[in-house]
Formats: C-alpha cells, sequence, structure tokens
C-alpha cells in the first residue's frame, strides 16, 4: 500500500505526443511512488498505450519530460540502466512468434545480462502459469497464453518497476483471478501502472487511479475518492464526458457487460 512518503518512481512531467496534427496526449503531468499499484484508467483511444510507451522509453515525448526511478528512459544510458529494474507489458504481447516461451525468456535473458537465467525463468514459469506452453511456438499459443509469456517476460529481472498494458485482456476469468493476485501481491514491493478500462480490475487490483480521457488527465487520487459515495461506472461515465442520464445508462450496461 502507498505512502505519500515512498519515493516517487514513475514521473510525467507535461509529456504530449502529436502524431501528424493530431494530439493524442495533452501536457499529461502525474507521479506514482513505491509500493503503490496505479490503474491508469480511460475510455478506448485515451492515450494509455501511447503514454505508456512514453513513459518506458519506447516513443519520445512530442514535448515534456519522464522520470523513471529518476532516470530520463529515452536516453541511451539509462535504458541499460534500467533494462533490469523496469518491466514492461506492451499492448500485444511478446511479438517474437516464431520463438517458444522457453527461448523467448532465454533471450530476454541474456540481453538484459541476467546472472541465474535458468532460475529466473524457472521463477516466473511458475508465476504465469506457462510450464504447458513452454515448448510451442508463441505464433500458435492462445491470446491468454501470449498475454502471461508477455508478463513472464516483464518480470523476468524482477524489475522495480513494471509497466502493464491491459494485463488482463484475453484472459479467461480464472486466469484473470490469478493474475490479479499476482499483481495484488507484487505491488506490495515494487511500482505497478496498470492500464485498463474494466472497473471491476480497478476495484480489484488498484491503490491509486490515473484517469484520462482524449489525452488530458480528468482524475488522479485514491480508488474511494473517484468512487465519491457513487458507482465507479457513472463516475467513469461522468469522468469521460456522458451526459448524466447517459451515464447512468451505460454504468447499467458496463455492470451488465462485467456481470456476463
Ligand atoms: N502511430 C500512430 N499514429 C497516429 N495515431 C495514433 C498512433 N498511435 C495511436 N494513435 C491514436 O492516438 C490515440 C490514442 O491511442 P492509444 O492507443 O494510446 O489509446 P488507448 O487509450 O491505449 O486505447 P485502447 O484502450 O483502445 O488501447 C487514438 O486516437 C489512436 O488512434
Amino acid at each position: 500500500m502507498s505512502t505519500s512518503s515512498a519515493p516517487v518512481t514513475i514521473r510525467a512531467n507535461a509529456i504530449s505526443k502529436v502524431y501528424g496534427d493530431f494530439v493524442a496526449v495533452h501536457g499529461l503531468s502525474f507521479e506514482v511512488r513505491k509500493g503503490t499499484v496505479a490503474a491508469f484508467l480511460g475510455p478506448n483511444g485515451a492515450g494509455k498505450s501511447t503514454t505508456m510507451k512514453m513513459l518506458t522509453g519506447y516513443l519520445a515525448p512530442s514535448s515534456g519530460t519522464v522520470e523513471l526511478l529518476g532516470k530520463d528512459p529515452g536516453s541511451s544510458e539509462s535504458r541499460i540502466a534500467l533494462a533490469r529494474r523496469l518491466g514492461y507489458l506492451p499492448e500485444n504481447g511478446p511479438l517474437y512468434l516464431d520463438m517458444t516461451p522457453r527461448e523467448l525468456l532465454e533471450f530476454f535473458g541474456e540481453v538484459r545480462k541476467l546472472g541465474d537465467i535458468d532460475k529466473a525463468i524457472e521463477r516466473v514459469v511458475e508465476q504465469c502459469a506457462i510450464r504447458e506452453v513452454l515448448h510451442k511456438p508463441i505464433g500458435k499459443l492462445s491470446k491468454g497464453f501470449r498475454q502471461r509469456v508477455g508478463m513472464a517476460q516483464a518480470l523476468l529481472s524482477d524489475p522495480d518497476v513494471l509497466i502493464l498494458d491491459e494485463p488482463t485482456s484475453g484472459l479467461d476469468p480464472l486466469q484473470i483471478r490469478e493474475v490479479r493476485g499476482l499483481i495484488r501481491e507484487l505491488g506490495q514491493q515494487k511500482t505497478i501502472l496498470l492500464s485498463t478500462h474494466i472497473l471491476q480490475e480497478v476495484e480489484a487490483v488498484a491503490d491509486t487511479v490515473i484517469m484520462i480521457h482524449e489525452g488530458r488527465l480528468v482524475f488522479d487520487g485514491s480508488v474511494a475518492e473517484l468512487r465519491d459515495g457513487r458507482s465507479l461506472e457513472s463516475r467513469f461515465y461522468e469522468l469521460a464526458g456522458a451526459p448524466e442520464a447517459e451515464a447512468d445508462e451505460q454504468a447499467d450496461d458496463q455492470a451488465d457487460e462485467e456481470d456476463s
């Protein structure tokens, strides 16, 4: 659980991203402290993936700066220093479709210069429950297994900071419960920022919420502050700009969808 005295591990200082003449992210500022699970919430197209790519150094901000563990993740010296301390699960999971999970994990273990690669692989195989698919090509795995291989890759170096883009996307309900349990456990010690548009996920794992809409910050605070005595669904739709009557209707629809 986060406290305000814990050090800040992720800091975005007025970051923006412009694609051609489209501004996907507008001057976003927020911070996440050590030992916090922060949900990065927003409707489809809000700019979550773009922001996460900027936080991890995969995409340079058009303006503004990022500090990850006090370093600029975009600079080449920091990239090497951060390689073992940052775990990133990208939006579409691991891209090396011809490799098996075992080969992928060995590859990342070597790139990150881990000491005992076999031991690290054994740990993440257990944590992410991927033993049964370890020797099958990633391209032939179901979306749920691919996602878990992506999680295993992100956790391989036992990093201090985890940035997870929709970590439960494509998983079945049992797998979702396991991954959420793992995130809660890891969040005791690490800093975790995970993107989602599922409100049940926010309630299940998050200490704090950063919500964006059309690339702008619309909320930054605790889950209880977000709820503000109402349902999370109606607050979400209100912050996403839906008129009140419509927001209540959409909240009912989302509750039905999540119950099914
Ligand atoms: N490479 C790109 N070139 C042009 N526009 C882009 C590019 N990548 C993203 N966008 C646009 O930027 C906006 C934000 O996209 P982004 O993928 O960051 O949103 P998101 O919140 O992660 O959405 P989702 O929940 O659907 O994954 C969208 O309108 C998207 O179409």
